[in-house]
């Protein structure tokens, strides 16, 4: 079997609030071009892996690797460059009600392009990250004209436009009619396909874990329980695992 590059590497990571245990020991691998999931109950610590992950959260001791760098060692700086190469799509989608959706778009691009490669490139990497989601005519309109799945998916391609390596998906389909959780599922798998992206999803969506996973881990007590295909867990016979595919 091909033998692909570790982008994310999780190594025996404790983190507490208080008596509070929440993630213990836990390790995990995440390989190039992989969509892996994270699956556990409400406050089993999928959040809190998440925030460790990119250094929001700093976790009481183990280690983190992202791109090959060790989260633990970056200064400020350092930190806020890989944070480019790592896009978060937010439960929220986080877009600013007062601007357009060309503004909402080109606001990464202040933060973390060089005013000349703007200037050069701002309105092609709109254009792109809009066909990408396949909403380019929605360019001038407001967030507040578009439906929650369109708002999702202008969410997703700000997230695409500075072309992040990796991809932080938390709960991306919660909240809309399985119709759309469903074309926002094939979205995801587009973008894994086009992108050669390597993604972690965090979801309760059984429908959106069997679309979009390659690899399912499931958080419990702050362990990682399983850790293995959609299809194998579905087989399972384990009480706790039933209990999410039941
Ligand atoms: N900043 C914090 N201070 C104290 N406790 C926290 C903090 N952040 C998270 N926790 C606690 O850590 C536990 C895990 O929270 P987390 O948000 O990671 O859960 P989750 O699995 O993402 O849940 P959900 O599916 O509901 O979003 C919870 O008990 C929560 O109260």
């Amino acid at each position: 079997m091909e033998k692909k590059e570790s982008v994310i590497v999780v190594e025996a990571l404790n983190k507490s609030f208080g008596t509070n245990h929440v993630l213990r020991n836990f390790s995990m691998t995440v390989q190039q071009g992989e969509n892996l999931v994270i699956l556990g109950k409400s406050g089993s610590g999928k959040s809190v892996l998440i925030k460790c992950i990119i250094n929001l959260i700093e976790p009481d001791s183990g280690k983190i690797i992202v791109l090959g760098q060790d989260t633990s060692e970056l200064d400020q700086d350092e930190m806020d460059v890989l944070r480019a190469d790592v896009g978060f799509l937010f439960q929220s989608n986080a877009l600013y009600d007062s601007m357009t959706v060309r503004e909402n778009l080109e606001f990464p691009l202040r933060r973390h392009w060089t005013k000349e490669r703007r200037q050069k490139g701002a309105k092609e990497a709109v254009l792109e990250a809009l066909q990408d989601v396949g909403l380019s005519h929605t360019i001038d309109m407001m967030p507040a004209e578009l439906s929650g799945g369109m708002r999702k998916r202008i969410a997703l391609a700000r997230t695409l436009i500075l072309r992040p390596k990796v991809i932080l998906y938390d709960e991306p389909t919660t909240g809309l009619d399985p119709i759309t959780a469903r074309e926002i599922s094939q979205l995801m798998l587009d973008v894994q396909k086009k992108y050669n992206a390597t993604s972690i999803i965090i979801s309760h969506d059984m429908n959106c874990i069997r679309m979009t996973s390659n690899r399912v881990i499931m958080l419990i007590d702050g362990y990682g329980y399983a850790n293995d295909t959609y299809d194998n867990l579905c087989l399972s016979t384990d009480p706790k695992i039933r209990e999410f595919f039941d």
